[in-house]
This record gives C-alpha cells, structure tokens and sequence, in this order.
C-alpha cells in the first residue's frame, strides 16, 4: 500500500525523517557524549553506556492511539528500510535516514502459539517467538542491523573509513556480524573471535561462509571478551558486541514486535527470555519502558530472566533478596548446553542492574524475576517443545524450562499468557540433540536421555534383495520394482501397517 491511501491524521508520519537528538549516556556517572563516533564506555568512568533521544519526549505530541495506527499502517508499505526494525524508527535509531538503513530481512519473527499438549503440560497459555527466522538464524541480527545502519551512516557521512568490525561470539553475535558486515564489503570487513570448540559446527561456518577472519582462542566466551576489549581499547576496530549501545537499540525492536502481535496489549503478559551477555533483557525492558512513556501501551509485561545452573550469575546476584546486600560476582562457568549462555561476566549486568530498578519502579510492584534451571531440564524441554511442533534451539529449550520452574515457584499463573524466545533455529544446535539422542553427552553437562525422548534413523535393506540402488547406479525393470516392493513392505511392518481395503 502507498501512503496517500493511508488515513489523512497519519498519512504525514508514515514515512519517517531524520529527528531527535540521540546521544550516549553513561549508566555511571551519567555524562552524556555526541554520537558522531563510536563509544562502547564512558570516557569519563568507563562505564557501559546506553543511547538515549534527548527530544523523546516530543513522541508523546501523538497520542498512544495514533501511534498504534502509524505502526500498524507502516506494515503495509513495500519500502525495504521500514520493513524490519526501522519500522519502529522513532524509537529505535531517529537519526539514521531511510538511506543507511540496511534490512535482510530481520524484525518481524512469529509468535506461534503452543499446541494444547504443550499448554496443558505448562498450565497456561504459551507462545514461542521464533527468532531462528531472522536472516542469520538468530535473534542477533536485529542488532547488527542498528549497529550496522549507524556505521553506515557515519562512513556516508564522511566520519569514519575502511570499518574493521570485531566481536567476541559463542556463536549466534558472530554469525550476524559477518552477515551484516559482508553486505558492506568493501567499505565494511570483520573480524571475529571465538572460543575453540565451543561453538558448533553450523554456528562455525557462518562468519566463513561470509568471508569473515575467524580466529579461534583457548578459554571460554568471557575471555574472547577481554580480548576484543582489549583490542577495542587500543586499535582502530567497531566493536560489534552489546558492550556496543547501537546493538541494545535494535534488539529493542524484540519487545516492539510482541507488543504490536498482541495488539498492544501487555496486558497479563510474562516475556521469557534466556540470559548470556544480558543485552537481549536489557533491550526488552527498555522496549517495553519506552513504549509505555508514549502510550503505545498502558502497561509493562512481566520479564522473565532464565539462566542454567551452570552459568547463572544474574540469577545468583537477585537470589540475595535484600536490594542493599547484593554484590555482583562473575562466575566461572561449567559446560552448557544452552552454549550461547555460557557467559560468567556479562557485559550488560550494570544496564540490567539500572534496568530492572527502573522497571519494577515503573510498575510500581515487582515485574522482573529470575529462575535457574538445571541442564537436564533445558535439553529435556528443547526436544518436548520441537515434538510439539516448534523449532526450538537449547535457549528455547532453556526459556520453556524456566517458564514451567516460575509455574512452580508461584511467579507466573495461569490466568498469563507467556511469549518465550526461541533465540535461535533449531538445526544450529542439532550436535546436542543428536548427543542426546545417542546418549554421548559427555558427563560434565549432566544430562542422562529420557527413553520417551530419543530417536535414531532405522536402515531398511530387506535381506532378500539381490541388488539394491546406489548414486549414479539405478535399478531398472523387475530388480527395481523387486527394491520398491520390499522395502516399503519392510517399512510397512515396522510401522505395524495394517493393509488397505482392496
Ligand atoms: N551469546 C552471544 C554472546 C555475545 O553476546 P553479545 O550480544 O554481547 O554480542 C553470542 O552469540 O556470541
């Protein structure tokens, strides 16, 4: 649809201009820094920071109602750069113009409702959101999608040159930036790092595939971490990580992409989702605080944190209840198979500290919870979940896991409705499930297969045949109808197939 067939009293907001003053504020000492350049920290304290519009409250000059109608309409247009989170700009990136905006597809995953089995095993109504249809299979791409928009912005606009992306990864952050970056090639290359043998073959060959320079180190995720630190302090390179504040602002779009697929209404809603390096919670609640300052929606989901018991320190830090007594300690982690998780030193954990605050402040009563589940549970509900229709990774596995815990532990109740992130395609992790499957897990993740669970592949190559098929050598005449014959009867009687009525 073409905007003069929109509704007059929005026709002149449904293509968005350049507005706003965007600028980078500190969560330490909250100085505030121009965005002509790329920050990760406070130059001042070195604390992390977030991008905040200081003109955000010129959003509430239209009401919460005409607002849903311009996001609502916005979907019909055929315009590439509004298509995926850009078609929240005013929230997400307002400066940025139509033109350095880059879409490949990213933004607007399903929510699939859950089957009755599945609802009836949770007790209560359950959506999975889908984010292994984003373009490089994972949720990461919406970030990358903002942080690339902007680095293409400042070198259009003359402010920087010859980008050297880098990032740390456990797989699924690695994979996006290489997709994004490639796009830019040449005026963008990237660099990735990764922790050796943790992360999975599939995951492996993305960043290759996109001609990205992949270097593997001993250690795990958290020290690739201080590495591409390290490298961001004292080389010329865009840090591509949610250290990185352009990522949270894309990732924000998660939260806008459920508010306006339940029709804005927050309403007894509880949002799951699984905690690594904590930008994706950080995004959410941010999304949702945004929108409910507009009035886009009148009130805040519950936020559910998961974590796994071998990489918890999030969870471990709000297990103090006493706010005062709460002291933030990195945690060495154990073998996951929610390996994206796998992250002991988040980089995100003082946003998530001043997130939640400002959140349940907001709400004005606690909204924010965290759970810890152990990895038998994780693979457990991963393979329950994708027996029942879905196409959920072991984080989605992780999220289910945390959902049916919080039941138990009396934090969501069945008169909710869940939305639980599925953070990635299931086929990036299909190493676990195939482990799982042949129970060779090794013995430090802790998981013993559930019979009811497992499933192999059965040959069939019935003994009576003479000669059967092979690439390049088919069968022909009765050899071939002789194969056909007995082998969908040897197929038939493994089924237990009773015969069809002549
Ligand atoms: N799970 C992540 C870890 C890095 O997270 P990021 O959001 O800080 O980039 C990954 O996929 O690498």
């Amino acid at each position: 649809m073409t905007p003069e067939k929109f509704p007059e009293h929005i026709r002149d907001h449904i293509i968005p201009t350049p507005s706003g003053e965007m600028c980078y504020r500190c969560l330490g000492c909250t100085e505030t820094f121009g965005i002509d350049k790329l920050l990760y920290t406070c130059p001042a304290c070195g604390e992390v920071l977030l991008l905040q519009d200081m003109e955000q409250n010129r959003l509430k000059g239209l009401s919460g109602q005409t607002w849903r109608e311009i996001l609502d309409y916005r979907r019909m247009l055929k315009i590439p750069a509004l298509k995926g989170i850009y078609r929240f700009h005013e929230f997400i990136g307002p400066v940025i113009p139509l033109e350095s905006i880059l879409y490949l597809g990213e933004g607007h995953t399903p929510i699939v409702q859950a089957n009755e089995t599945l609802q009836e095993i949770v007790g209560m109504p359950f959506y999975y959101k889908n984010d292994g249809q984003n373009p490089s299979a994972s949720f990461k791409d919406r970030g990358m999608a903002s942080a690339l928009s902007y680095i293409r912005y400042l070198v259009t606009s003359g402010k920087v040159d010859n980008v050297l992306a880098v990032c740390a990864s456990t797989g699924d952050t690695s994979a996006a930036a290489a997709l994004y970056a490639s796009y830019l090639q040449p005026l963008v290359k990237s660099a990735v790092l990764l922790p050796h043998g943790k992360v999975t073959p599939q995951q492996l060959s993305q960043p290759l595939g996109n001609g990205a320079a992949v270097f593997e180190i001993p250690g795990v995720f958290d020290d690739c971490m201080k590495v591409v630190e390290a490298l961001s302090e004292k080389y010329n390179v865009a840090l591509l990580n949610s250290k990185n504040a352009w990522r949270i602002l894309g990732q924000e779009s998660y939260s806008y992409e459920i508010a306006q697929d339940l029709e804005f209404d927050m309403k007894n809603k509880v949002v799951v989702v699984p905690i690594g390096n904590a930008g994706n919670i950080t995004a959410v609640m941010a999304g949702f605080l945004k929108f409910l300052d507009a009035g886009i929606i009148t009130e805040l989901p519950k936020i559910l944190g998961v974590q796994s018991h071998h990489a918890n320190p999030v969870y471990q830090y709000y297990s103090e209840p006493d706010a005062k007594k709460r002291r933030f300690v990195p945690m060495t982690v154990k073998p996951s198979v929610a390996q994206a998780a796998m992250i002991g030193n988040p980089v995100s954990m003082p946003r998530v500290i001043s997130l939640v605050n400002q959140y349940n402040k907001k709400a004005d009563c606690q909204k924010v919870f965290f759970v810890s589940v152990p990895e038998q549970e994780i693979m457990d509900c991963q393979l329950m979940a994708n027996r029942n229709g879905h196409i959920a990774c072991t984080h989605g596995g992780e999220t289910l896991a945390g959902l049916i815990r919080a039941r138990k532990e009396g934090l969501v109740h069945s008169d909710e409705t869940a939305i639980i992130d599925s953070t990635a395609h299931a086929l990036k992790f299909s190493g676990f499930q195939e482990m799982y499957f042949e129970d060779r897990l090794p013995e430090e993740y802790e998981v013993k297969p559930q019979k009811s669970l497992q499933n192999k592949p059965v040959f069939i190559r019935p003994e009576g045949l003479k000669e059967v098929p092979a690439p390049g050598m088919p069968l022909t005449g009765t050899a071939f109808r002789e194969f056909v014959c007995q082998t969908a009867d040897a197929i038939a009687n493994n089924l237990h197939l009773s015969l069809r009525d002549q």
